[in-house]
């Protein structure tokens, strides 16, 4: 698992050590150093005798360091220091008044050439107070920075507030605009010698991004890979910032995170690896019989949107229940049963419900509407929470209360309250929606570019768990969050969502009595159940188009993947 901490609980952890004196930002920048030498190495790499390729060298390689007033600029500064002792050129771009003055004497006395950042008029006069070294012009400094082999950008780190600001604003969203002119292809000739983009590697953090929101307020340099220090941060995981983040690589500092008591409760956001999901997958035994195992019920699609139906039945058996059980209008069972045999098209009691996958959403105060209750889904739908909140008068009683995946239509039949074993599933436009039905003033954009905030929100006012669909997936339950970034974009697809519902209707399913009784428990199940998605859509067709259904078709070889490494 991936675990991401917020700026203050970091900042917590740090102090002390630095009270004792622990040399955190040497660590820091001597394992910045390692890695973006490893990395100019690879890019570097040649091809060899033997046809097979080998790491480059790093002597002569140029980096070029664009550098904030903060520590940030600090471990930047100090990482330079080590890269020209490595044999690379180095040139500091200072972008601010005031520098780390350690790290600046540090990449002086190795070697590394420094220059001052000046506004395009030739600045206001007055001497440097870097001891005079040469004026760069914006231009300048974004055309050496394009001509280098790798930029370090250490303009702000986790104390930044608001969108980069000053000197170091225009020099960003110039730099972006060259670069995003050049595209990926343009990186390597057939040598391997051709490098039109140089490498962008974030120190702590891209800069100027929400560091723990995940918000992008301005124009931010997208990375190549982030070099974190001591743990990640939310900003890192979540979008829409995580997009700028690149690869990640988290350097141990020896910061405490985490074994305090009394210390805060846990990271902020947390991303879950196969492994996790492996431990946690139930795995039937010798004494397990189809009832044991879990059912789920299905209440999907009309005669106008059968495929629904389809697809989360389709995955939902894919994904190892004891039975799938479904009610809908009889055309649309038939479709079930042409695709899913295995499908039992009758009510009955479930262990977990998967509720409005190819169902219309209610239209706003209900009356007036052509047809008010297609194929009548609403009510069996209405009758399914009911049950699934624990009501003993519904029609379909199961018993007790069932955890219940809530999607697409069924979204708009919700109770002003919810049990935190409700699994609401919208994407930012379904968020939106059932944000204004419930007074909050906000679209779908508002919604992508502050998704965390939306999702929390969502939680708060319905009660319920809540997963938003997206290429970051967030999960938000009692006092949880979970950012899964495990889907290729190819995913993005009609009928994906009705896979991911069968999915997590089955996984919920099996684990019903936890979901119940730990309400913290579900936002996991849900963060498992769309890794295991987003896992199967990789394997689908890896690198190309996939279909819905050919989706669901992978999930078993994902889980027996799962299960077998666990
Ligand atoms: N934590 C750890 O364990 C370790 C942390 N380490 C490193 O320290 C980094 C944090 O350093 P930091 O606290 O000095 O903050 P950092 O982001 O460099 O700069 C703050 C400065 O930026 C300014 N500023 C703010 N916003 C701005 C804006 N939008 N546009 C322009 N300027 C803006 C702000 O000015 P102010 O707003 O206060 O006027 C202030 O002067 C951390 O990311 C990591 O790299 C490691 O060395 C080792 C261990
Ligand atoms: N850019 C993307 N990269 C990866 N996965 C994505 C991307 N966009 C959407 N997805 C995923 O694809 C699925 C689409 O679901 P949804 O929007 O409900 O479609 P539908 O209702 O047609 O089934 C979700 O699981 C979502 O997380
Ligand atoms: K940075």
């Amino acid at each position: 698992m991936i675990e991401a901490w917020s700026v203050a609980d970091v900042r917590a952890a740090e102090h002390p050590l630095l009270a004792a004196g622990d040399p955190l930002m040497e660590r820091a920048s001597f394992a910045l150093a390692t890695i973006v030498a490893r990395d100019v190495a690879r890019r570097r790499s040649v091809v060899g005798p033997d046809g097979g390729r080998r790491d480059g060298r790093v002597t002569g390689a140029r980096a070029v360091l664009l550098v904030g007033p903060g520590n940030n600029g600090g471990d930047t500064l100090f990482a330079g220091a080590h890269l020209v002792r490595r044999g690379m050129g180095v040139l500091a771009v200072l972008a601010s008044e005031h520098v780390h003055g350690g790290g600046l004497a540090a990449l002086r006395r190795a070697g590394g050439r420094v220059v001052e950042l000046v506004p395009e008029s030739g600045g206001e006069g007055g001497a440097s107070r870097w001891g005079d070294p040469d004026p760069a012009t914006v231009e300048d400094a974004v055309s050496r920075a394009v001509g280098a082999d790798v930029v370090l950008d250490g303009l702000l780190g986790i104390g930044a507030s608001g969108a980069l600001r000053g000197p170091a604003a225009v020099l960003v969203r110039r730099l972006v605009e060259v670069l995003g002119a050049r595209t990926d292809r343009d990186e390597r000739g057939g040598d391997g010698s051709v490098r039109s983009r140089p490498w962008v590697v974030a120190v702590d953090v891209p800069s100027g991004i929400g560091v723990d929101d995940g918000t992008l307020p301005g124009t931010v340099l997208r990375a190549d890979r982030t070099v974190t220090f001591g743990a990640a941060k939310p900003g890192l995981l979540v979008p829409p910032a995580a997009g700028a983040a690149g690869h990640g690589a988290v350097v141990e500092i020896g910061l405490a995170l985490g074994a305090d008591p009394a210390g805060p409760p846990g990271p902020a956001v947390r991303r879950l690896e196969a492994r996790d999901v492996g431990r946690l997958w139930t795995v039937p035994g010798p004494e397990d019989q189809k009832y044991t195992r879990g059912v789920l019920g299905v209440v999907a699609g009309t005669p106008t949107f059968p495929g629904a139906a389809v697809l989360v039945t389709s995955a939902a058996v894919r994904t190892g229940p004891g039975m799938v059980r479904y009610q809908g209008p009889d055309d649309v069972a038939r479709a079930v049963l042409a695709a899913r045999p295995e499908v039992v098209p009758a009510s009955g009691r479930v262990q977990a419900w998967a509720l409005g996958s190819g169902v219309p959403a209610a239209a706003a105060g209900g009356a007036g509407h052509d047809e008010p209750d297609p194929g009548g889904q609403h009510a069996r739908i209405r009758a399914a929470l009911a049950d699934a909140a624990g009501d003993p008068g519904g029609a379909t009683s199961s018993g007790g209360p069932v955890p219940t995946v809530v999607d697409a239509g069924a979204l708009s039949l919700l109770p002003d309250r919810c049990p935190p074993w409700f699994v609401l599933t919208p994407h930012a436009g379904e968020l939106a929606t059932l944000l204004q039905g419930r007074g909050e003033a906000v679209d779908r954009p508002g919604v992508e570019a502050e998704p965390l905030r939306w999702a929390r929100r969502a939680h708060e006012l319905t009660g319920a768990t809540v997963l938003l669909k997206g290429s970051v997936t967030l999960v938000v339950g009692p006092a949880r969050v979970y950012a899964q970034a495990d889907a290729p974009a190819w995913l993005a697809t009609a009928g994906a969502g009705d896979v991911l519902t069968g999915i997590l209707g089955v996984v919920l399913a099996g684990h019903a009595a936890r979901a119940v009784a730990e309400p913290g428990s579900v936002a996991e199940l849900a963060a498992a159940a769309a890794l295991v998605h987003g896992l199967a859509a990789e394997r689908a067709n890896p690198g190309g188009p996939i279909s819905a259904l050919d989706v669901a078709a992978a999930v078993p070889g994902v889980v027996c993947e799962l299960v077998a490494a666990r």
